[in-house]
């Protein structure tokens, strides 16, 4: 089962592997006429009702696959106004070669005649709310054939993930979905998934199109999350960095508590970032119960972990800290031993490398891409989404396992683990812990990347320079439409 935000992410995963997505539309459009040769001869008549999407490009293809029929394609608007690329050439293509295509002006007036196959191109997963006009009129005119009815992957007015219907909806005899069930049409007969030739590593890779997950997002101050960072002591960069890279991520403000000792040098850092001294130099036990306090009040996400050191009273204090915390926390670093031991309420995402992944109970790896068993088995076991960090990430939270590609050999110098851990809290603001996990590597890895092409394309990358261009790997990728 998909739900149709996930299909449009593997979509555009498989346009960034190279699958055009014309292809698709091609192979969609073929499948559609297969089920239309399974439920009339050829020589009988087929009218083909378009919208102006994706969705009816499919059908405009399904038409040139069905030449041996009598078909007729009504295009539900005028030619110009064809929203995407792909489906406007395949109208063109129709048009050049003498088809029976009419665009029709006023729905209201749409006769489909009494044809013995009407196919259902109208609007598929990207459609919002109950169809409107020119869509709803049409809907209606289809109710009133007594044609045998080809939906194409969702029929109009039926919502792919829900199942409910609008009022109209159409009446389907078959529906030819693509790539995946789609929850909404478990209740329906008829159903035919067809594949159409998405790889199975568009679901396996985090690519491009897992950033639609948060490049839809935005809105007013206060939607995108406050990031609560504990760390330092010891080290001042680490939680610095991980409180800039959740800036740059698109969190509203980033809060790092850390003891008064270095209070000045991480203030020093960056004048975006609000301190909050607790006495002392380190964490303790004694600080707990303020810190998880101030979380709770303000449901921030949390980092634990960057900077923090491995004194024993810290750890202990890391691991009271998470046995209370009830909020979403992003745990890196020295605070990650604990984990194994405590029972916590919080939802966790855990961020080790590979010798912390060992630490937390994993088995030794090389790399975790081909061993994303040992991530798997690791979430599952400890059940929290697990990053794990090597040459190839992979994250997992015990059931789905995902692999990111993304990043450059110079990552491996100190600090990058903390932008990481700054980005996945983000994230974690307005994502689930699995898919915030993917798309912060994502993100991370992809910010290395566009620093080796600009400044440092051999050794010599610094974790500073990836948070400048943090917000350009995440909000920065528009690829035209394919
Ligand atoms: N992997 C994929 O996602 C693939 C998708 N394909 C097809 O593309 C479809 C999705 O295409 P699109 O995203 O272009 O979307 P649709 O073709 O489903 O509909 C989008 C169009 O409908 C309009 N619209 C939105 N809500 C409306 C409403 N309530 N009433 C009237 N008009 C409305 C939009 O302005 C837009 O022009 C899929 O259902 C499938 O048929 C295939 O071509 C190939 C692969
Ligand atoms: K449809």
């Amino acid at each position: 089962m998909i739900s149709a935000d996930e299909m449009a992410v593997v979509d555009e995963n498989a346009a960034a592997l190279g699958v055009p997505r014309k292809q698709l539309m091609e192979s969609s459009g073929n499948a559609v006429a297969r089920v239309v040769r399974e439920v009339a001869d050829p020589g009988a008549s087929v009218a083909i009702v378009a919208g102006r999407g994706n969705n009816g490009g499919d059908g405009l293809v399904a038409a040139r696959f069905l030449s041996d029929y009598d078909v007729t394609v009504h295009l539900l608007g005028r030619a110009e106004t064809v929203s995407t690329r792909i489906a406007r050439e395949n109208w063109d293509a129709l048009v050049e070669c003498d088809a029976d295509a009419r665009e029709v002006r006023d729905s209201r007036t749409l006769d489909l005649g009494d044809p013995d196959v009407v196919v259902d191109a109208m609007l598929g997963t990207g459609v919002t709310g109950d169809p409107r006009e020119p869509e709803r009129s049409a809907v209606e005119a289809v109710g009133e054939t007594n044609a045998t009815v080809v939906a194409v992957d969702v029929p109009t007015g039926v919502d792919a993930d829900t199942g409910d219907r609008a009022d109209p909806a159409v009446d389907a005899d078959r529906v030819v979905t693509f790539h995946d069930q789609k929850p909404g049409l478990s209740d329906l007969d008829g159903v035919t998934v067809a594949d159409i030739g998405i790889p199975a590593a568009a679901e396996r890779f985090v690519e491009r199109g897992d950033l639609l997950r948060v490049q839809s997002g935005g809105g007013k101050k206060g939607d995108n999350g406050r990031v609560f960072v504990v760390g330092g002591g010891p080290y001042t960069g680490a939680p610095a960095l991980a409180a800039q890279g959740a800036l740059r991520a698109g969190a509203d403000l980033s809060f790092v508590a850390v003891p008064e000792s270095v209070k000045t040098p991480v203030q020093g850092y960056a004048e975006d970032l609000i301190v909050q001294p607790y006495e002392g130099e380190r964490l303790e036990p004694d600080h707990v119960p303020d810190l998880v306090e101030t979380a709770h009040d303000h449901e921030d996400v949390v980092v634990i972990g960057p900077g923090l050191g491995s004194a024993d009273e810290t750890v202990e204090a890391a691991r009271q800290f998470l046995d209370t915390f009830e909020g979403r926390a992003v745990v890196d670093a020295d605070a990650l031993e604990v984990v194994p031991e405590v029972d916590t309420d919080a939802d966790l995402v855990l961020t080790p490398n590979s010798h912390e992944f060992v630490e937390l109970g994993g088995e030794e790896v090389d790399d975790f891409r081909g061993n994303e068993e040992a991530v798997e088995s690791l979430a599952d076991e400890l059940g929290h989404v697990v990053l794990a960090k090597a040459k190839t990430d992979v994250v997992s939270d015990g059931d789905r396992t995902r692999v990111c590609r993304a990043g450059t050999p110079g990552m491996t110098v100190g600090g990058t683990g903390d932008t990481l851990a700054g980005i996945t809290a983000a994230m974690l603001a307005s994502l689930d812990p699995f898919e915030a996990a993917c798309v912060a590597t994502f993100v991370n890895g992809s910010a290395g990347e566009l620093v080796a092409e600009e400044t440092a394309p051999g050794a010599g990358l610094l974790a500073s320079d990836l948070l400048d261009v943090v917000p350009r790997a995440i909000w920065g990728s528009d690829e035209d439409e394919g």
